[in-house]
């Protein structure tokens, strides 16, 4: 193995998606403003996705509930991945398909916005929670790459990573993330 090459690899391959993000920059801001509406009118942001994005959910979850770069009010976000008492009833009583949908039954609201996280846009939990939040009435957003997937299919907006590689899909996901958190405090 040659690391140095493997390495040089994985940066190159990282900064074409980061560079090819480019187009998706409207849509972006698009979100953020659908953000800041929510949070303006007292509703909440809802986050969820498996492995890597389920911590994306609670990483974006954070910053917006405690601060990502500003002193202001915490904002009302919850990531759907953390508590095991749920995630574990849910799983075993209903099945893994279920455990976002139904915590977005319980939690969401038609002023909430939920963001859904998912690299192949098919993660069956991933789109039954969406499908949940559309029945709901909220705004939905697919954080995805690829084609797309279902996902893609479903949501009021659609950030689709211009790759099918799951961790760089993961590392622009967190680089959108982040950039939604500095737009959704910005004055
Ligand atoms: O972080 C990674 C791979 O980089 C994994 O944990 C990955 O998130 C998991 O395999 C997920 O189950 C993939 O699901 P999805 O992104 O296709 O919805
Ligand atoms: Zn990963």
């Amino acid at each position: 193995m040659n690391a140095v090459a493997t390495l040089k690899q994985a940066f190159a391959e990282h900064q074409a998606v980061i560079a090819a993000l480019e187009p998706l920059l409207p849509s972006i801001a698009d979100v953020a403003q659908a953000m800041r509406a929510c949070l303006a009118k007292g509703g909440k942001i809802l986050l969820f996705g498996n492995g890597g994005s389920a911590a994306d959910s609670q990483h974006i979850a954070a910053e917006i509930v405690g601060r990502y770069k500003k002193e202001r009010r915490g904002l009302p976000a919850i990531a759907l991945t953390t508590d095991t008492s749920i995630l574990t009833s849910v799983g075993n009583d209903y099945g893994f398909d279920f455990i976002f949908s139904r915590q977005v039954e319980a939690l969401c609201l038609p002023i909430d916005l939920v963001i859904g996280f998912s690299t192949s846009g098919n993660s069956r939990n991933v789109v039954l929670g969406i499908e949940k939040a559309r029945e709901i009435g909220a705004v939905t957003v697919a954080m995805t790459g690829g084609s797309g997937g279902k996902l893609a299919s479903l949501c009021d907006h659609v950030l689709t990573m211009p790759t099918s590689d799951t961790p760089r899909i993961q590392e622009a996901h967190i680089l959108i993330g982040h950039s939604l958190c500095d737009l959704v405090e910005a004055d």
